[in-house]
């Protein structure tokens, strides 16, 4: 378990950390997620011992390490630009927390081969850094994060140089990899599909502060507030309410709570249909996120009316779907 209290830390009159605290529990994977500059990776920095809180306390395992070095807290940092050893094999630059630590090198070849195998690189292990995919790279400095087994495991933006397909899959290789070792991880990132994606616990971070945590579906149905909602995914506000656009119900027919509003563009992304919509009380425009199926069946035209309600309001009371499609 991993504690923070009342951490803050300031550059001159920039609050970077206000007074945040926050329990990450043992073996799990946490992701701090927030906008750029909201403080995550100065958080992230400071459980490292990193950089130094102007005040609070951070405890890991239960020892206040508040006033410890980086290298005697147990912890194994992976950064989104990682420097590996350019002219050290895959396989020695794994094994180099290890050697430093003088392990018998039987111990080392054996460790390191486990490591190889977990992080998908058997087979590499001659090769040097500059001849590895960046993912690939990622997958090494996360071996040789994990060589020294690390009470913590904390990791600012990974794959964050990395391209969208390659990220998709060093998520779910992450997600399986924490399955297998169990290390307590604390994941940064800007980015809500990889934090719902990845994390079993996700602290939304804004200007310095905590604005909820929660498990991602505590986040995505039961947003503390505006900022939540409307971070961690798209949002259409109707009636005044914030709700997801799949949870707002296109009918020909009136229902209450519904309003009318022009179909202003259709546009169709594979499975699901995007129905862009402006309502005819000068409400701001809306999108609804329906299924292809229900696209077809409602045989939308352009310009034309229909009536719009939501079928589910986070944190509240869900409006049952009671005719129609
Ligand atoms: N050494 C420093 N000196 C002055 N200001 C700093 C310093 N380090 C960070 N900051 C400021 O503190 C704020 C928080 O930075 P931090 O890197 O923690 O944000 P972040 O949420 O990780 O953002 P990003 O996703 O862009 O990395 C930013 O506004 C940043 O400019």
């Amino acid at each position: 378990m991993i504690t923070v209290t009342g951490v803050r830390k300031n550059y001159g009159d920039f609050k970077a950390l206000d007074n945040v605290t926050l329990d990450i529990p043992s073996g799990s994977l946490t992701a701090l997620l927030g906008p750029s500059g909201s403080g995550k990776s100065t958080l992230l920095r400071s459980i490292a011992g990193l950089e130094h809180p102007d005040g609070g306390a951070i405890t890991i395992g239960g020892n206040d390490v508040t006033g410890v070095p980086p290298q005697k807290r147990g912890i194994g940092f992976v950064f989104q630009h990682y420097a590996a050893f350019k002219h050290m094999t895959v396989r020695d630059n794994i094994a180099f927390g290890l050697k430093i630590r003088r392990r018998p090198k039987n111990e080392i070849a054996d460790r390191v081969d486990d490591l190889l195998r977990i992080v998908g690189l058997d087979g590499f292990q001659r090769r040097y850094p500059s001849q590895l995919s960046g993912g690939q790279r990622q997958r090494m400095a996360l071996a040789r994060a994990l060589a020294v087994d690390p009470k913590v495991l904390l990791l600012d933006e990974p794959f964050g140089a990395l391209d969208a397909k390659v990220r998709a899959d060093l998520r779910e290789w992450l997600r399986r990899l924490h399955d297998e070792v169990h290390v307590t991880t604390v994941l940064v990132t800007h980015d809500q599909e990889e934090a719902l994606d990845v994390a079993d616990r996700i602290a939304v971070m804004n200007k310095g502060r905590i604005e909820q945590v929660g498990s991602p579906d505590d986040l995505y149905e039961r947003p503390a507030n505006e900022f939540v909602m409307s971070f961690l995914g798209p949002v259409a506000t109707i009636n005044g309410t914030m709700v997801r656009p799949h949870d707002l119900h296109l009918d020909r027919l009136y229902h209450p709570g519904a309003i009318e509003a022009v179909v202003d563009r259709i546009v169709r992304l594979g499975f699901e249909v995007r129905v862009e919509l402006v309502p005819v009380n000068g409400d701001p425009r809306l999108s609804a996120q329906i299924t292809r199926g229900d696209a077809d069946d409602l045989n939308l035209v352009r310009g034309e009316g229909i009536y719009v309600r939501a079928t589910h309001v986070p944190g509240g009371a869900p409006i049952p779907v009671t005719n129609g499609v």
